[in-house]
């Protein structure tokens, strides 16, 4: 049976929910069962091999859904291969080059000692909830910064860790 893996999100506006369906169906692509849910929607984690864990960034922190997620499930996650990532810089940065998780993120990676990390840009647009979002936008600090080909790259590595195979194809060489 196929490794089968959870890809749970805290998001305000849906864009980190986005980049956790793009990395599921990448994960999917590469032969494992994945799917993608919003954290507040995940009971047990029962039915998971592996876990990553998203979340949008607000004032310096994760999506309190996810922060809430490590909380409730932090027995079963300790137990299970976790990866973590975040989606925030409205600009360019992430591209360009790792920016490093915000400290309660890496608090708790350490604390479930979680694999890895990785912050993708985020997106602010029209139609975004909350008054200082409406502020960015109008200071015309908006945008859509999500790299889709970094995104699926860095899901297609989580699915050669997980299966032992390359991405591409090629049986690892370890
Ligand atoms: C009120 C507010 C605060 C934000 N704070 C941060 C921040 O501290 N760091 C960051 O990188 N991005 C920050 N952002 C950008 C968001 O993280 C970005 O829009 C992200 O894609 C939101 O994810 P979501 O659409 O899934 O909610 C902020 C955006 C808003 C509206």
């Amino acid at each position: 049976m196929s490794t089968r893996v959870l890809v749970t999100y805290g998001s305000t506006n849906g864009s980190t929910a986005r980049i956790a369906e793009t990395v599921a169906e990448t994960l999917t692509e590469a032969g494992l069962t994945a799917e993608a849910l919003p954290a507040p929607s995940v009971a047990s984690l029962d039915p998971y091999d592996a876990v990553i864990v998203g979340g949008g960034l607000y004032a310096g922190r994760w999506h309190k859904d996810a922060r809430r997620f490590l909380r409730r499930h932090r027995h079963a996650l300790a137990e299970r291969p976790l990866w973590l990532f975040s989606s925030g810089p409205l600009d360019p940065s992430a591209t360009q080059r790792n920016i490093p998780p915000v400290p309660g993120v890496r608090k708790a990676m350490a604390r479930l000692d979680a694999q890895g990390h990785v912050t993708f840009g985020g997106c602010l647009q029209e139609g975004a909830k909350g008054w200082v979002a409406g502020m960015i936008l109008r200071s015309g600090k908006g945008g859509d910064f999500r790299d889709f080909p970094a995104i699926r790259a860095w899901a297609a590595d989580r699915a050669a860790e997980l299966t032992g195979v390359a991405p591409g194809g090629s049986p690892a060489t370890l």
